[in-house]
């Protein structure tokens, strides 16, 4: 059985392919990469999120590291993905392992690796991980634990510190905020009551506790997903609706009116509070699929604007390694200068929030002020079902897609970093690639009216024959 290990790690159907056994081989094949890299030395800690059989999942995945001479480190509780990322950087750690499958459905469990720096592991560490996988399959050599060994097994709940962190990043003025928020049944409960702990906030969440079914959705925070997040909040005057999805990386934000906001409007009203109101410096750092709303702020304020293919893995990268305020994407994720390199929905919740008080305005009356004072842009992603039958055709018309002209708009730039990015004359872009996690295809437009968003949509599909 081939055991994919990407960049969100490795997912699959509980019971099917989600077995102790084939899970032993994936840490094991952890172990080896870890000791092949010389990273032995200060331990991984092992976080897990709400989903079935998550503690004894962590209990064996310690079991084998300690049979590998690593020390492991299990979280005491359940805990959204961000805490188990800052975890590591907080304690200098060698890693973690992060046992999750974020948004899937309840049939799935997942774990990934998080390496030393904090943020989601690039290619060139996933590799290693999928050929030691194949070597373990072979070989069988997976190593297991004596009872005497396992009492090495630690245990640490970094709650606390991960919260002291945010508040030293945060600052909460005394404004009473009524908030509504929904964790999804996921491990971020609590976690938001806490931030606003020492505010005036009036907090209540809801599907707060453990139900690894999700109520029978989905965890995903998008506006689909929200219904009754949504109708309490405009129905029951709250100032905001926040959501977390499965493991509380990306974000769900609901005006006071009800109005689910994408996560590229959350982007540019953050790094235009970040920059505006707390006189942040530094350059943003966004996918090719990503609002170019935070261009036009950037452009405002004289700052550098960096494009990455899809995946946070290269916007945490990217942050890293240069002075960055905002890193952002489409698809929820969001982080900030001082923080992780990798996306936090928790942090995105509190950064509204601060906006919020901080402009002492309604957050639909902020929106509008924004869109007013830079221009508003309106976007939309079509994800296309395509079978692999004719996904190779579909996927040579992007690469040899080569117009002039859409909508009557001359094509000024061509953009190959991932799938085909096309910039109009008018400032408008397109996006065509296929997604890497889903059978789709994505195709992203971005301009100023819904006839020409509808015109450009169509020319492009008919162009590619989707
Ligand atoms: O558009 P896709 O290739 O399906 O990827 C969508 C998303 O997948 C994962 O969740 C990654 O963590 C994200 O960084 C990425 O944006």
């Amino acid at each position: 059985m081939a055991i994919e290990f990407g960049t969100d790690g490795w997912r699959a159907v509980i019971a099917d392919e989600f077995t102790f056994s084939n899970f032993k081989v994936v840490v094991q094949a952890v172990a080896n990469y870890l000791q092949n890299n010389d990273q032995t030395e200060s331990g991984i800690f092992i976080g897990y999120d709400n989903r079935f059989l998550a503690e004894e999942f962590a209990q064996t995945a310690a079991e084998v590291l300690t049979a590998n001479g690593i020390q492991a480190i299990v979280a005491k509780e359940a805990l959204p993905t961000p805490v188990t990322a800052f975890t590591i950087q907080d304690n200098k750690l060698d890693g973690a392992l992060m046992l999750t499958a974020s948004h899937n459905p309840a049939s799935y469990q997942g774990i990934k690796f998080i390496p030393h720096y904090a943020g989601p592991a690039l290619p060139e560490i996933t590799d290693q991980i999928e050929e030691e996988v194949v070597q373990v399959q072979e070989s069988g050599e997976i190593h297991s634990c004596q009872s005497e060994e396992a009492a090495e097994i630690k245990e640490f709940n970094p709650k606390a510190d991960y919260l002291d962190h945010l508040q030293e990043m945060i600052d909460f003025s005394d404004q009473k905020l009524k908030i509504l928020a929904d964790p999804m049944y996921g491990p971020g409960a609590g976690y938001l009551t806490d931030i606003f702990a020492d505010t005036e906030v009036e907090i209540e969440e809801i599907n707060d506790y453990r139900d690894p079914l999700f109520g029978g959705g989905m965890p995903e925070p998008t506006e689909d997903e929200l219904p009754e997040l949504i109708d309490r909040v405009q129905t029951e005057d709250y100032d905001l609706g926040f959501a977390l999805d499965g493991d509380a990386d990306r974000f769900g934000i609901i005006t006071e009116q009800g109005k689910y906001l994408s996560p590229n409007q959350v982007l540019f009203l953050l790094l235009d509070h970040l920059v505006e109101s707390k006189g942040e410096t530094g350059g943003v750092v966004r996918t090719v699929a990503t609002t170019h709303m935070l261009d036009k702020i950037a452009k405002e304020h004289d700052l550098d604007v960096f494009e990455t293919p899809v995946g946070f893995k290269y916007v945490g990268e990217l942050m890293m390694n240069k002075d960055i305020i905002i890193g952002g994407e489409e698809s929820g994720g969001l982080s900030i200068k001082g923080h992780i390199p990798e996306k936090d929905g928790l942090l995105a919740c509190a950064l509204i929030a601060e906006m919020v008080m901080d402009r002492e305005e309604k957050l639909s009356v902020i929106l509008e002020k924004v869109e007013k004072k830079y221009g508003k842009l309106i976007s939309e992603r079509l994800d296309i079902e395509c079978g692999s039958e004719e996904k190779p055709e579909v996927l040579e018309r992007i690469k040899n897609f080569d117009v002039d002209e859409i909508a009557g708009y001359k094509v000024i730039e061509q953009i190959t970093k991932d799938g085909m990015k096309v910039v109009l004359e008018d400032g408008s872009w397109c996006l065509m690639r296929p997604s890497g996690t889903e059978p789709l295809i994505r195709v992203y437009v971005e301009t100023s009216d819904y006839e020409l968003m509808e015109q450009i949509q169509a020319e492009v599909r008919e162009e590619l024959q989707i």
